[in-house]
């Protein structure tokens, strides 16, 4: 065993140069030598590879990973003070250095009388104040004391946002969609996003709207989003030319940290939700960013339900000993298959229809987090970061993207399977539910893929020689499965309080979230978003980058605003396109000579659908 001082690093050692690293690079040719199908065999292997938090049910058995593997692991996590980095977050310390920000998306669910500091300032008072605001705001709205500029209700609601300004809240309003008390909750409601600068988007989003009994939410951290600006000027634009320009200040509202902007736009400030530099905006779905639009069309109550699932989340993690923390088991596992077993993808694959749009959300989530080449000091690095996330819900993906994963390259599967459907379905001359057929799919996937196929069972099944090589499954494809137990508000039937054992044993520092007692009735799938949160923070601490910068995505805005430049000169001046390569010279200069019936200074135009 090694020394725990000779595992810490010095800041600037990369985590490959560590001894726990170097250990888990001689374990693969262990693991190497075993197959899952008879890693499945080692019952005890597999029964310490289960385990339940707030009544998810989490197996990690058909991981390529012994109960050594995961001790190598827990010493790479010391060797990268994960726990350290934990706390750090926790305690409201800057560690997006690049960006000098603390990273306190756990403050925004976080209970009232919790006490989280931000530069020595408890931050959760902030936080509640926008909480009530939007309670009352959205109360008014939804019982139409807030009326719209003719005096009519307003009774739908469109959020314009992109990245994380949309696709947390749209998988949050995708999985209630269909939930029976939210469903009572948005009677005669609707709720749309509009993402995409295209005009498309815009047509399909405003399609059977009317202005009168439409408020429009523009949700963006900066106000700065080129996409997000322009689909709110137009939304500005389709309410005042059917209303009257006095009409946006009943009609619009915001959600940003940049309140300046927000009234520039001529929004009123006192319709104007704060959130805080310290929220990444992929991290922002529990602030204003989701909790305005989903109280909008569901209520307050059942988005507070939502928050305190995730506190829930944020408690375990930072109290949970690391062998017996959700988050940082996924995220060492991770770790696992991405630097060591060299899989460089990850399927995320919910058996729920209501849970289509957690890959997406998590796709941001990860790939924006963990996709860096440079260690937080600015070091290049010698081993790849993050992967590449994809899904769909399960059965889709099967008779679409499987094949691959059965007898293609190795991608690790997240399966994600619900006990109780949300929408149970019966028919009485039916073998099985139509839940339980579903439920059958997610319970023979990660076997097929564990175990394959060998050409000796084929051979015994009498397959034709000449196809035995084809239908031949190599197995030994690694997955996890999380079964929820719910998609709805599910009683975990437990207060849980923050002065868990394991904290009082191993004298922990005072508790980032004192006292938190909570009703213990959860939205499962809000854990799960917070899970993957936590998990991706734990890869980023063990790869020694900074997961909550994302510089990655200026380059491309950049180079757009110069080709914005040259199609405005080209189209109203009629200069030619200069000042960049062949190829996108040639591209552009087509682009704009086909069009060339658009005119040049057309008077407004709104989609006509
Ligand atoms: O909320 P906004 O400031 O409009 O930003 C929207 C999105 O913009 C960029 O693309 C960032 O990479 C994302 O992290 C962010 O979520």
């Amino acid at each position: 065993m090694l020394k725990f001082e000779t595992l810490i690093m010095a800041s600037s050692t990369l985590i490959c140069d560590t001894e726990p690293w170097k250990e888990l690079r001689a374990h693969v040719e262990d693991i190497n030598k075993t197959h899952l199908r008879d890693l499945m065999n080692d019952t005890s292997r597999c029964q310490s590879m289960m385990m339940e938090f707030d009544g998810i049910l989490l197996d990690y058995s058909r991981q390529r990973a012994t109960t050594g593997t995961l001790n190598k692991l827990f010493s790479l996590a010391e060797a990268a003070r994960v726990k350290e980095k934990i706390n750090r977050m926790f305690n409201g310390e800057r560690i997006n250095s690049t960006e000098n920000r603390s990273v306190l998306h756990v403050a925004l669910r976080a209970p009232r009388d919790a006490v989280i500091n931000s530069d020595g300032k408890n931050v959760v008072p902030e936080v509640w104040q926008v909480l009530d605001k939007i309670r009352d705001f959205s109360e008014r709205v939804r019982s139409g004391a807030w009326v719209g500029a003719t005096g009519k209700a307003l009774k739908d609601v469109v959020a314009i946002g992109i990245g994380g300004s949309f696709l947390g809240p749209l998988f949050v309003h995708t999985a209630l969609q269909t939930e029976a008390e939210a469903i009572e909750c948005a009677r005669g409601r609707q709720l749309r996003f509009l993402a995409n600068v295209d005009p498309i988007d815009i047509a399909r989003n405003i399609t059977g709207l009317n202005p009168e009994t439409t408020l429009v939410v523009v949700v963006s951290k900066t106000f700065t989003t080129a996409e997000t600006m322009l689909n709110a000027r137009t939304l500005r634009e389709w309410i005042s030319s059917a209303l009257g320009p006095q009409a946006v200040a009943k009609h619009m509202v915001a959600v940003s940290t940049n309140l300046k902007l927000v009234e520039q736009f001529g929004i009123d400030p006192n319709n104007a939700f704060a959130f805080w530099d310290w929220v990444g905006g992929r991290y922002s779905v529990c602030s204003a960013v989701g909790v305005l639009p989903l109280s909008l069309q569901y209520g307050f109550p059942i988005v507070e339900k939502f928050l305190k699932g995730a506190s829930s989340v944020d408690q375990h993690f930072y109290s949970a000993p690391f062998e017996k923390n959700v988050p940082v088991l996924l995220g060492l596992l991770s770790v696992w298959n991405v630097s060591f077993l060299g899989y460089s993808a990850r399927a995320i694959l919910p058996y729920s229809q209501a849970l289509e749009k957690f890959a997406p959300h998590i796709q941001q989530v990860s790939m924006e987090s963990n996709g860096k080449g440079v260690s937080i000091d600015g070091v290049p690095l010698p081993y790849e970061t993050g992967e590449i996330d994809f899904g769909e819900p399960g059965t889709n993906g099967q008779h679409s993207f499987y094949q691959l994963i059965h007898q293609g390259r190795v991608i690790p599967c997240d399966f994600i399977g619900v006990v109780k459907s949300q929408q149970p379905v019966y028919l009485k001359d039916e073998v099985v539910s139509n839940h339980d057929e579903l439920m059958s799919n997610f319970f023979a996937q990660p076997d097929a893929l564990a175990y394959g196929k060998t050409p000796e069972q084929l051979q015994k099944e009498n397959v034709a020689e000449h196809l035995v090589s084809h239908k031949t499954f190599s197995g030994n494809r690694p997955s996890l499965s999380i079964l929820l137990p719910s998609l709805n508000a599910y009683n975990i039937g437990q207060i849980i309080s923050a002065s868990c054992e394991h904290c009082v044993k191993t004298n922990m520092p005072p508790l980032a979230i004192p006292n938190l007692k909570l009703p213990a009735t959860f939205f499962p799938f809000v854990q799960l978003l917070a899970i993957y949160e936590h998990r991706v923070a734990v890869q980023g601490f063990v790869w020694g980058i900074n997961s909550f910068d994302q510089w990655g995505v200026e380059l491309g805005k950049s180079l757009a605003s110069q080709v914005r430049k040259q199609l405005h000169a080209s189209r109203k001046k009629g200069e030619s396109v200069e000042g960049f390569n062949f190829s996108t010279k040639t591209l552009i200069t087509t682009y704009l000579e086909a069009s060339a019936d658009v005119p040049s200074d057309p008077s407004t135009l709104l989609p006509k659908i």
